[in-house]
């Protein structure tokens, strides 16, 4: 796959395709003129052309569908708890588009023995962190897509997260962690199941 080096980022052609470079760059150009800078300074000349390669990178999601990857199953007969926890994400608040970041933990119940690649909850979380989001959002959208293709008997999403909304401006609160999660089906109806899958998740 064809790739721009960026600074240690590598940023695909497909996602600088999917995303009006020239549209940001002039965006930003405004932006940095509107808040007083000196646009032809030269530690700001390539900015807005990195910044827009830098959004084609962080909001890729926006073309990708999540259930895709559910597409990938195996038959395995097992028909007991799976659970993939502290993945890493970073997404942007659709409000500030400022960053927030955390971890997410997905589990779920397979029926029929029909179980997915661990590696494919992770890409899940990547595909939908990367957009403009909100947390709540990002955690039933994982949570929804499982149900549809899986069908498994039961999917439990917790997402805990710091907002920099929160921390580097506004209320100003660092450290404050928003916990969402969302349940569905025998995990949304057994609160025993539930818990245990909460236990797992909070043991070290
Ligand atoms: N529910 C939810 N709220 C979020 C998320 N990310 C940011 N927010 C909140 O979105 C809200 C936007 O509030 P507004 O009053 O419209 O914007 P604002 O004046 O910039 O608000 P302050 O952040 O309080 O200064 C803020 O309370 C943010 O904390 C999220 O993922 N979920
Ligand atoms: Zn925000």
């Amino acid at each position: 796959m064809n790739s721009s080096f960026t600074g240690g980022t590598i940023v695909t052609d497909t996602e600088l395709q999917n995303v009006d470079l020239e549209k940001i760059e002039k965006a930003v150009s405004m932006i940095l003129e509107a808040v007083g800078e000196d646009i032809s300074r030269e530690g700001l000349l390539d900015t807005p052309k990195r910044v827009a390669k830098m959004y084609a990178e962080v909001f890729s999601g926006l073309k990708e569908d999540p259930k895709e990857y559910f597409k990938t199953v195996f038959h395995e007969g097992h028909e007991e708890l799976v659970l993939v926890k502290d993945i890493p994400f970073y997404s942007m608040c659709e409000h500030h588009l400022v960053p927030f970041f955390g971890k997410a933990h997905i589990a779920y119940i397979p029926r029929d023995g029909v179980v997915t690649g661990l590696s494919k909850l992770a890409r899940a979380v990547e595909t939908v962190a990367k957009r403009p989001q909100l947390q709540e959002r990002i955690t039933s959208t994982i949570a929804d897509s499982m149900m549809e293709t899986l069908n498994p008997h039961g999917v439990f999403v917790m997402v805990e997260a710091e907002h920099m909304c929160m921390t580097m401006r506004g209320v100003k609160k660092p450290g404050a962690t928003t916990v969402t999660a969302v349940a569905r089906g025998i995990l949304e109806t057994d609160a025993i199941k539930r818990s245990e899958v909460i236990t797992y998740i909070n043991k070290n």
